[in-house]
Formats: structure tokens, C-alpha cells, sequence
């Protein structure tokens, strides 16, 4: 069986300072994966590595099975692979259509070939509808994403991510900065619009963790030291030492 995402032995150093130490994960099709673990911990070094952002030391990223690691960012995207910041990256200035249109757009490669662009822009035009449906901002249609909500902004942010057809999606702490009402809806709308492809987070919030992931990866000291369901983690002795009286130990029953 192919793995949607593999890490084999994956080591990133800073200067001399090692930071990510034999980092292994096999991530099936379909799954659903939060990465957690304390703060300085490597998660968001190995998303880097994971989306090209840093090549590894050593060891390798395999994406459906294809050697990804050393490719850049955009050649990644490409083979199915897409990432959304902590930062948002939409644009301000264009309405939630024309964010999504470009998202899918640029997804597809046209960028620079004008009249293959005009050719496909009704494509495009569907595949943003659909989108807006999907992230449940057709009644923002119009409006400039500046003017959105942050929970809104993030949506279409979502949208954007997701927009190109990726099959592998790496969401930064999708939920950070929202209320714990947005924060419910938010989860939903993420397992509504990532039915069928793979999902990783980086999340500090138990609560989205438990309410969202099938499994958690736990990374300490830049190695992954449990990958299992949230059940079999919350009981698992290693992770429960690292996480000493922190949210893990104390996520009774999931919220
Ligand atoms: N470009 C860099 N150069 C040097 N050191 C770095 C660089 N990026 C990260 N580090 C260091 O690597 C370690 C891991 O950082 P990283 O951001 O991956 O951890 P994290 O688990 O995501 O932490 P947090 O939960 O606080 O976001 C930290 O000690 C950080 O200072």
C-alpha cells in the first residue's frame, strides 16, 4: 500500500544544532492527522520540510509514494500537496470569488499562458462557485476580503488551500485567534471540505485535536515519539511523561 505521506529518517540541523533527529511517519490516504507536541518541539520544522519551504539534512519526504524532498514549494503543490499559514495569505483587495478563482487558477498553472487562461476561466469560474459553497461564503460573494471576519477570512483561506485539488492538505493551527463558537463551526467546515484527503494540522488546541484528527502524531525533540489514535496516545506512557500535567494528559474524554 502506498502512503499518502511518508518521513523516512528525516533529520534537519540549524548550524550545528540538530532540531529534527530521525523523524519517521507513514500517513494513509484518507487520514485525518494532528501533529502535536511542546513548544520548540520541530513541528513546524517538519512542516517546512514537508512543503519544501527547508530541504532535510537527511532521510526523505515520499508523497504518494514519490521522493518530494529537495523539490521547491510550488513543484510539491504541484504533485498534490497543499499548505495554508498561520499567516493568512489572501488577498485583500479582491473579493472572495476572485480569491478563490485565482487560488484555483494559479493551481492549475495558468498564470502566464493568457489566452490558455481565458480558455479555461469558465473551468475556473465553476471550480471557485463550488468552492464558495463549500466554505459556505456564497452570501460573500462580492465582497472584498478585507472586509471579511477573521473566521471568514480563514474559511476562504481554506478554500484557497484546497482549491487546486490537492489530495494532501497541511493546515497551520487552522483555528488559532477564533472563538470557541467559531472554533466548533471551523472544525466541522475542515472535516466537511477534506472529506477524502489527507490532513495534517500543527495544533496546540486539544479540543481541535480531539475534535478533529483519526490519529496524532506526537513530535518531542524533533523525533516522532507516538503515532496512534487519540485514544491509544492519550494513554501512552512516553507521551503522558512529556506531557506532564499539560492539556494531553488532561483531555478527559476528547473536549
Ligand atoms: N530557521 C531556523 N534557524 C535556526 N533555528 C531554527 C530555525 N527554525 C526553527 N529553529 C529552532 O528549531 C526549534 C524548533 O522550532 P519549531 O518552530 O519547529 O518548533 P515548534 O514545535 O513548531 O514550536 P511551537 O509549538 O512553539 O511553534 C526551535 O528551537 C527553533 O528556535
Amino acid at each position: 500500500m502506498t502512503y499518502a505521506l511518508e518521513l523516512k529518517d528525516l533529520h534537519k540541523s540549524f548550524g550545528k544544532t540538530p532540531i529534527i533527529r530521525g523523524a519517521n511517519l507513514a500517513v494513509n490516504p484518507g487520514e485525518r492527522v494532528a501533529v502535536i507536541g511542546p513548544n520548540g518541539a520541530g513541528k513546524s520544522t517538519l512542516f517546512n520540510l514537508i512543503s519544501g519551504r527547508l530541504a532535510p539534512t537527511s532521510g526523505e519526504v515520499l508523497l504518494n509514494g514519490e521522493r518530494i524532498s529537495g523539490l521547491a514549494p510550488y513543484e510539491i503543490n504541484r504533485k498534490g500537496l497543499s499548505r495554508s499559514f498561520q499567516i493568512t495569505n489572501i488577498f485583500p483587495k479582491l473579493s472572495v470569488f476572485e480569491n478563490l478563482r485565482c487560488g484555483v487558477l494559479w493551481s492549475l498553472g495558468y498564470r502566464y499562458t493568457f489566452l490558455r487562461f481565458l480558455s479555461r476561466m469558465d473551468d475556473a469560474n465553476e471550480r471557485a462557485e463550488l468552492l464558495m459553497r463549500q466554505v459556505g461564503l456564497e452570501r460573500k460573494r462580492d465582497v472584498l476580503a478585507m472586509n471579511l471576519t477573521y473566521a471568514e477570512q480563514r474559511a476562504l483561506e481554506i478554500g484557497i488551500t484546497i482549491g487546486g485539488g490537492a489530495n494532501v492538505i497541511l493546515l497551520d493551527e487552522p483555528t488559532a485567534g477564533m472563538s470557541k463558537t467559531e472554533t466548533a463551526h471551523f472544525i466541522n467546515l475542515i472535516r466537511e471540505v477534506t472529506v477524502g484527503k489527507t490532513l495534517l494540522t500543527v495544533e496546540h488546541d486539544m479540543g481541535v485535536v480531539f475534535g478533529l484528527a483519526d490519529k496524532i502524531a506526537v513530535v518531542v525533540y524533533g523525533e516522532v515519539i507516538a503515532y496512534d489514535t487519540p485514544e491509544a496516545v492519550r494513554a501512552n506512557a512516553r507521551v503522558q511523561e512529556a506531557y506532564l500535567g499539560s492539556p494531553v494528559a488532561d483531555a478527559q474524554g476528547g473536549h
